[in-house]
């Protein structure tokens, strides 16, 4: 019953205040900007207080590179939005799945924020989606954020990862800056109800670059990239089964 209620309320929260910020942003901006973000991050910080959700940042001196970058990071919950807009850099946009487009109030916030919708179900429409991500980002000196894993995983460990973020950083030629948040099993498992509150570590890792890499260079730099966050997953919260009597 009380992670239904903590989930509920976070639920109504982002319903609500997703309402109330989307005039904010009209208002102030006057459409699809990415620099709605800025408003958006500000009313999201919030959110942690209700939850008594902590994060602990290290590495942030790592988005400061000059232009346009691909950030990737591990996709465990819907909560990921918190620790998202807890680092988010300014000028930096998500990739998301088109039907939170539809989510309603926040489907509204997420369109107003410049979130950039792929259909996941059709390969061949979310490669064009992404080229033309490719030229835009270069165009108005954006960042973009994706997650990799392609959808949520709260298993401690990490999914397989998409390649459509490096075919993205390769096009584009700019560099690729892994983001990772410690595991959020100890306080957050919705097949075992549990949500209380708890610590997050983040570590903005530092960019690998992909000047002069080609199409040939991308799976490389998936398992690459796969890799470090990997280690540093466990580094940051054990590995998956770790403290269990597991084999
Ligand atoms: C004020 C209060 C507010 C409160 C409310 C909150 C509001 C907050 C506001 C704002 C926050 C917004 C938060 C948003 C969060 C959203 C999270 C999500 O929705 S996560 C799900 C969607 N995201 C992804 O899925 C991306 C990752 N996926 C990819 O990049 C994939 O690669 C994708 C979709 C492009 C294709 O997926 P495939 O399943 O087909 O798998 P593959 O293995 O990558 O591709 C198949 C083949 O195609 C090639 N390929 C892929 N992309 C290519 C490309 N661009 N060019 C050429 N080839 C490509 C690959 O190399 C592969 O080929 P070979 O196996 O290597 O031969
Ligand atoms: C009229 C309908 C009203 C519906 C209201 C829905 C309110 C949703 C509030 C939660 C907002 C959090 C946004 C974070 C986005 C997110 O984290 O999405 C998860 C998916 O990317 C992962 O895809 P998948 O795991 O494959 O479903």
């Amino acid at each position: 019953v009380n992670f239904a209620l903590r989930i509920g309320f976070y639920y109504v929260l982002c319903i609500v205040c997703s309402g109330l910020t989307a005039p904010v942003c009209l208002l102030v901006n006057g459409g699809r900007t990415v620099k709605n973000m800025r408003i958006i991050k500000t009313v999201v910080k919030s959110f942690k207080y209700f939850f008594g959700l902590r994060f602990e940042v290290k590495g942030l001196e790592n988005f400061e590179v000059e232009g346009p970058a691909i950030i990737v990071s591990n996709h465990q919950s819907i909560l990921d939005m918190m620790g998202l807009m807890e680092v988010l850099p300014d000028g930096c946009v998500q990739v998301g799945k088109k039907e939170l487009m539809y989510a309603g109030t926040v489907g509204l916030i997420t369109y107003l924020g410049g979130v950039i919708f792929i259909n996941r179900k059709s390969t061949t429409s979310a490669k064009m989606v992404m080229a033309e991500v490719a030229k835009t980002m270069i165009a108005d000196n954006v960042k973009v954020w994706v997650y990799p894993e392609g959808t949520r995983n709260c298993t401690g460990d990490l999914l397989p990862f998409k390649k459509g973020a490096f075919h993205l950083a390769v096009q584009a030629q700019v560099p690729v800056i892994p983001v990772v948040y410690s595991s959020f099993t100890t306080f957050y498992n919705p097949k075992k109800n549990l949500f209380t509150s708890g610590k997050i570590k983040v570590e903005v890792l530092p960019p690998i670059e992909t000047k002069g890499l080609t199409s040939d260079n991308v799976s490389d730099l998936t398992d690459r990239c796969y890799n470090i966050m990997r280690e540093t997953l466990f580094r940051l919260s054990g590995r998956p089964g770790e403290g269990k009597d597991s084999s």
